[in-house]
């Protein structure tokens, strides 16, 4: 890249969507008018270079679309809707510019689809990895937040969508270096490249008055144990009833339950509701086309996640993908 001001001067948005935005890029910080019937969500995630992404496992455009998506989700995971984003990038010298352009079509893609606005954020170099941070910021009707500590005993498990494709998707990436690509695999190599977050779904469970909700970034036992901690409840998922994708199976269904359990990066969300408001959900999601599968229910007791396995029940502990344990599993 030639100069900071100038990529800066690229990557401001032509147009802006978001009618309470006063300012945006240009000045030394943004500025919102904050609507008085709602109440603002803001959130971050970083994606680095050899940890979530390599040159060979996505393109510019993808880790653009996937650092804005990751963040999304976690939107939807309030049952909010996102509004703005903010971008803070480290750039290793051999990254060039048309490369970093490609970052910010990829996120502004998803962008045009949510109406977001992007807002600000901070360019700077770095001696290796390029690391990119989103923030989002979001909104919801006052006290209509979905938290992971509203699960109560009598409540049922649901997961959105299938869970496991991103992780195969990774598989397949890690072990074609020719890309050559079955249609099957095709299938699950987007699934990673290209999360769906699920701010639609997000937004149905947001009208019921009591949901428990969590994005799956790190894989359905981690996720489903931070809903169990937070609500101080027992879980109890059947495994047979996980949503896999015709895909993961043909793929590899040897692999496709731990992938599902522990691969993590699906971006569905995972959570609980009472047992009355089920029905009327799934007809909601099924209309629209979104795939919702009931898989458990929730007890009293001391904290944990069982995983019910023909006749048998295992406590599923927290595994998943952990940024500082060498072994996942
Ligand atoms: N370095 C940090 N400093 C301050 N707060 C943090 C930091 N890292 C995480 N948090 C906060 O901890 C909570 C949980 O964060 P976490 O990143 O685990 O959730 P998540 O974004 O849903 O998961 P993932 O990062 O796997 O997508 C959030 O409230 C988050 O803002
Ligand atoms: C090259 C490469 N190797 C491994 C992975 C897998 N991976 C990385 S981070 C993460 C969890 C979510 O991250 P976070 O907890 O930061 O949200 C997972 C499953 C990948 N995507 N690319
Ligand atoms: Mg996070
Ligand atoms: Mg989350
Ligand atoms: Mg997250």
């Amino acid at each position: 890249m030639q100069d900071e001001f100038d990529f800066i001067e690229q990557i401001k948005p032509k147009k802006i969507y978001q009618s309470s935005l006063i300012e945006g890029i240009g000045d030394d910080a943004a500025l919102i008018h904050q609507k008085p019937e709602m109440e603002q969500i803001i959130c971050m995630d970083t994606m680095v270079e050899g940890i979530h992404f390599t040159t060979a496992t996505m393109s510019p455009y993808q880790i653009g679309y996937k650092a804005l998506a990751v963040n999304i989700s976690d939107i939807a995971a309030m049952g909010g809707i996102p509004t703005f984003y903010l971008v803070s990038i480290a750039i290793p010298k051999c990254w060039d510019e048309q490369e970093l352009l490609s970052i910010y079509d990829g996120m502004a893609m998803l962008a045009n689809k949510y109406k977001m606005d992007l807002i600000g954020g901070d360019t700077v170099s770095t001696a290796d990895c390029l690391t990119i941070t989103v923030t989002v910021i979001g909104e919801i009707e006052k006290d209509k937040h979905l938290l992971r500590s509203n699960a109560k005993p009598g409540d049922i498990v649901f997961v959105t969508g299938t869970v496991g494709d991103s992780a195969a998707g990774l598989d397949v990436l890690l072990h074609n270096e020719d890309k050559v690509f079955s249609e099957t695999e095709k299938i699950l190599v987007y699934k990673h490249q290209f999360p769906q977050p699920r701010v639609e779904i997000g937004r149905m469970l947001a009208a019921l008055p009591r949901v428990s909700l969590n994005d799956i970034s790190d894989g359905i036992a981690s996720e489903a144990n931070e809903i169990a901690k937070a609500s101080q409840v027992v879980f109890s998922i059947d495994e047979d009833c996980l949503p896999l994708s015709k895909a993961i199976r043909e793929y590899n269904n040897s692999r496709s339950i731990e992938w599902a359990l522990y691969g993590g990066e699906d971006f569905e969300l995972i959570g609980t509701m009472p047992k009355s408001d089920w029905e009327n959900i799934y007809k909601q999601c099924d209309e629209k086309g979104f795939i919702i599968t009931k898989i458990g229910t929730v007890s009293e007791g001391p904290q944990k996640v069982l995983l019910n396995k023909k006749d048998k029940s295992y406590i599923l502990d927290k595994k998943g993908y952990n940024h500082f344990k060498v072994e996942t599993k």
